[in-house]
């Protein structure tokens, strides 16, 4: 127990001034040390990073007590010195907690709620059979096609935008700023570009060689404005169809309610794209490589898709609540390699106190997502992918939907209902489709994981076998 003004902060490593608890973390899976953290110091952390205030929360419990029930005060992101002189402040992701955010959330909500997105349901089913074409014509590329995929989807369902080719301006646009904002907004980074703010025009901390902050503010700008070039010649040619982008700049311009609602809705889509697009193929690299190191749960997905729908029929999303297997797959995805182990760091807005411990304001909470999947108390053997654990003894359905893959209280993620749409068809598909093998994998053969802000497989050797019946 650490006392400091009279007040007693949680437990938790002592700190170096210059390194914080660098020396003492995993770097590259810091959440891996958060939670070998617990059995010394328990669900919730404390530590300073760089003068920064940080608590872990290492249970579910504590995730829930604090973002959930406290979420007036645990709903803020923390400050970040290059937002504004970068142009990103536009971004919603990792927006502080306020008015312009929540004009944002609502018009994520709007057109992400759960009983909305199924309009998504045929761009879904399209781009999944664009999927499949692209790994009969090439499985090698395997990853790329999880990409387009994922961009497609969300391009088309924000802006009524179709991806023809990977040169497309504004799927390279929007990839391009995607990049800028992922470097400069890692926890870690923003970190250190507080307290170090001269290393933000440091040109080597600067993505594609970036010399200074006009030209990334350009190029963002751009990001933000050009897909609604294009769909305001759409609207006018009444080509429109439906999106996420349409449908809030005709609410919100009838109800009045916003203010500068053009900007509003510009930002708020371009900050969907930038959540979208890299957490949901990344969940398809995890389910791949869950694949091929479980030959088993493959064959047990492929017999329940083939006794359901015969040889022939592929699975449309009206199969979906007869292939309880195929849902359980997609939650063990979720939960065995969760992308965002860490979820998105939030903020504490004021001073709290917490099991009699303080929590200073503006201390960085972090939902070490990764401690809650691996809980063996809740989930025998976390290590192993059994999708049999969101089973009940009938071959139904259990309650336990692993939501905390997609964080908590009022920063939960609002694209979770497209995002398992995508994933549940998307899976459905690959199952009925092909099979998947790599002797590499099941040799022992390493396979890296790529860290940043998700946390994914790099590519390895894969066969992507079509299957005769389909
Ligand atoms: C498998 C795919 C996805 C995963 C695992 C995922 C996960 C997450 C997580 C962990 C957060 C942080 C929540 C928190 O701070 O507590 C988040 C935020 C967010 N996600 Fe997702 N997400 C996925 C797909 C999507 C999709 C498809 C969209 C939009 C179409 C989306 C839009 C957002 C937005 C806008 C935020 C920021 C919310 C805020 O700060 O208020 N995500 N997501």
């Amino acid at each position: 127990r650490r006392e400091r003004d009279g007040k007693t902060f949680p437990p938790g490593p002592s700190s170096l001034p210059l390194l914080g608890v660098a020396h003492k973390l995993d770097v590259s899976t810091p959440w891996t040390t958060f939670t070998e953290w617990k059995v010394e110091y328990g669900d919730i952390i404390y530590f300073r990073q760089f003068g920064q205030d940080v608590v872990v929360l290492n249970s579910e419990d504590a995730v829930k007590d604090l973002m959930e029930r406290r979420s007036s005060n645990y709903s803020d992101r923390m400050y970040m010195s290059t937002r504004e002189p970068y142009g990103m402040d536009f971004d919603n992701i990792f927006h502080r907690h306020d008015e312009t955010w929540r004009a944002h959330r609502r018009v994520a909500h709007q057109g992400l709620r759960e009983r909305h997105v199924d309009i998504y349901q045929p761009t879904q089913l399209r781009f999944t059979e664009a999927l499949i074409k692209s790994l009969e014509s090439s499985p090698e590329r395997y990853n790329s096609h999880f990409q387009r995929f994922a961009a497609s989807v969300v391009l088309s369902a924000i802006y009524d935008h179709d991806v023809i080719d990977e040169n497309d301006p504004i799927l390279k646009s929007v990839v391009e700023t995607i990049d800028i904002l992922v470097l400069l907004q890692m926890p870690v980074n923003a970190i250190l570009f507080n307290v170090f703010p001269f290393l933000k025009y440091t040109p080597t901390w600067l993505p594609g060689g970036w010399r200074n902050v006009t030209e990334a503010r350009v190029k963002i700008e751009r990001t933000v404005n050009l897909p609604f070039e294009y769909l305001e010649k759409k609207m006018a040619a009444g080509s429109a169809g439906n999106s996420i982008a349409l449908e809030a700049m005709e609410r919100f311009r009838d109800t009045n309610k916003v203010d500068n609602f053009e900007k509003v809705v510009k930002d708020a889509c371009c900050s969907l794209y930038g959540a979208a697009s890299e957490t949901t193929s990344s969940t398809l690299m995890v389910f791949l490589l869950a694949m091929v190191q479980n030959p088993d749960v493959q064959k047990r997905a492929q017999e329940e898709i083939d006794s359901i729908l015969g040889s022939g029929r592929l699975p449309q999303f009206s199969d979906r609540q007869s292939l309880p297997y195929i849902e359980a797959v997609c939650r063990e995805t979720l939960r065995w390699r969760p992308v965002a182990p860490l979820g998105i760091p939030h903020s504490a807005t004021n001073d709290d106190v917490y099991k009699g411990w303080y929590i200073p304001k503006d201390t960085v909470v972090i939902a070490n997502v990764w401690a809650i999947s691996q809980n063996p108390e809740k989930y025998p053997s976390p290590s192993s992918f059994k999708p049999e654990r969101f089973l009940d003894g009938t071959g139904g359905l259990t309650n336990d939907v692993p939501t905390y893959a997609f964080g908590f209280g009022r920063r939960i993620c609002p694209g979770r209902h497209f995002a398992t749409n995508s994933l549940w068809i998307a899976v459905a598909r690959l199952l009925a489709g092909f099979t998947f093998e790599s002797e590499y994998v099941q040799a022992g053969g390493t396979v890296k994981w790529h860290n940043a802000v998700t946390s994914v497989p790099e590519p390895f050797p894969c066969r992507i076998i079509p299957r005769k019946s389909h």
